[in-house]
């Protein structure tokens, strides 16, 4: 199994990515995990507790289950993603069944944080784009697709966002093998990437 890692600031284009790069690929031979599934557990706390929750943190993540899962992907064993609710900010209950394949990739803002996370990548990728650009999409994203308003958005990237980035994600980039400038669509990068997978995928 070849498994990538895709990290990089919220809003930089990861999941995207992952799109344009699983485009054209065989249907059903690259599995994708993503970070935000992982978001700890907080059904003991209430949604008011919830919503002040630090998520840009590495401890947000429950990095022991990430790992366990792409553990058990890696001995051939399907596993259950938890579905993660950004409305609830937690976990729905539900799950998906992921089976292993030739190809995982797994992506999120703080993957490369973790160590041991972080050996078991064979491709680390750091997706860039520049700050203002990250905010103004996630802005637009966040109010279309998440359930979050203006002021939402702003106070979570003054507060914990922006610094969190600085001190955690930004440094990351040291890990990559790869940097995708992501300012605009990059057709050449998400081609390159897609090469490396063919040629796995090859019998
Ligand atoms: N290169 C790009 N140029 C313009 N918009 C982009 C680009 N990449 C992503 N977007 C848009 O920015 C938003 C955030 O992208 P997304 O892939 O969800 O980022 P991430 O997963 O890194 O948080 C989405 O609305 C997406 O359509
Ligand atoms: N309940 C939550 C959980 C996470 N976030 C934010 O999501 C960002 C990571 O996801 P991307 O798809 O943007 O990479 C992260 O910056 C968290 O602040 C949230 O807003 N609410």
């Amino acid at each position: 199994m070849l498994i990538i890692g895709i990290a990089g600031g919220t809003g930089c284009g990861k999941t995207t990515v992952v799109n344009q790069i699983l485009n054209e690929l065989p249907e059903g031979e690259v599995g994708v995990i993503s970070q935000d599934s992982y978001y700890n557990d907080t059904s003991h706390l209430s949604y008011d507790e919830r919503i002040n929750i630090n998520f840009d943190h590495p401890r947000s993540i429950d990095f022991e289950l990430l790992e366990n899962h792409l553990k058990e992907l890696k001995k051939g064993i399907p596993i259950h993603q938890p579905v993660y609710s950004f409305v609830k900010h937690n976990r729905t209950g539900d799950t998906i069944l992921t089976h292993p394949r030739k190809v995982m990739i797994v992506e999120g803002i703080l993957i490369l944080t973790h160590p041991e996370l972080r050996d078991m990548f064979d491709i680390k990728i750091f997706v860039h784009a520049d700050t203002d650009e990250r905010l103004i999409r996630r802005l637009k994203r966040d109010i279309s697709e998440r359930g979050r308003d203006l002021d939402e958005v702003l106070s979570r990237y003054q507060n914990t966002l922006k610094p969190m980035h600085i001190q955690f994600i930004e440094p990351m980039k040291e890990y990559a093998d790869i940097i995708i400038p992501n300012n605009k669509h990059n057709i050449v990068a998400v081609d390159i990437v897609r090469t490396i997978i063919n040629n796995k995928l090859k019998p």
